[in-house]
């Protein structure tokens, strides 16, 4: 991302903070996710009175993207209402990231100091499509089939 496209996601981000649904926690997040084309996905975490049904800003703004037929991504920024520390993506949301490749992830506070990271170096070891692919190729090499 750069620094015209970083600026454009904070805003877009933290404008996206007042739509967020969040009577259990308080915590206001909004994600905005930039294409590789230029566009750019909003996101916000809906909470549920069923606390585990709740999905954060960045998952919110994934789904959007992909359900508009958009998965090559250039970076996300993640803006909180929490002043002195950075929000990070929780587990859930690093996985889901990391399905769509290594891109930049940019966590911002309200005075729109940044802490800068990548899917990839957010979860080390991760486990991926290839995982998936090794095994079948393993299976395969040992002549099993998807039933057995
Ligand atoms: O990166 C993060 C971290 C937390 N949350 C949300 C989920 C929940 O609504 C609230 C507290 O966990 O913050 C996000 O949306 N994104
Ligand atoms: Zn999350």
């Amino acid at each position: 991302m750069n620094q015209e496209e970083l600026e454009k996601c904070i805003d877009a981000a933290q404008n996206s903070q007042q739509y967020a649904h969040c009577p259990y926690s308080h915590f206001r997040i909004g994600a905005a996710l930039l294409t590789t084309c230029g566009k750019i996905f909003t996101g916000v975490n809906v909470e549920n009175s069923s606390y585990g049904l709740t999905i954060c800003a960045e998952r919110t703004a994934y789904t959007k993207a992909v359900s508009e037929g958009y998965k090559s991504f250039k970076g996300i920024v993640v803006a909180s209402d929490l002043k002195d520390r950075f929000i990070t993506p929780c587990g859930a949301c690093r996985q889901f990231g990391v399905e769509f490749g290594d891109f930049e992830v940019v966590c911002v506070k309200p005075d729109r100091t940044t802490f800068k990271s990548s899917t990839h170096k957010l979860l080390p070891g991760l486990f991926s499509q290839e995982d998936l692919i090794a095994k079948a190729q393993q299976d395969e090499k040992e002549g099993k089939t998807p039933q057995n």
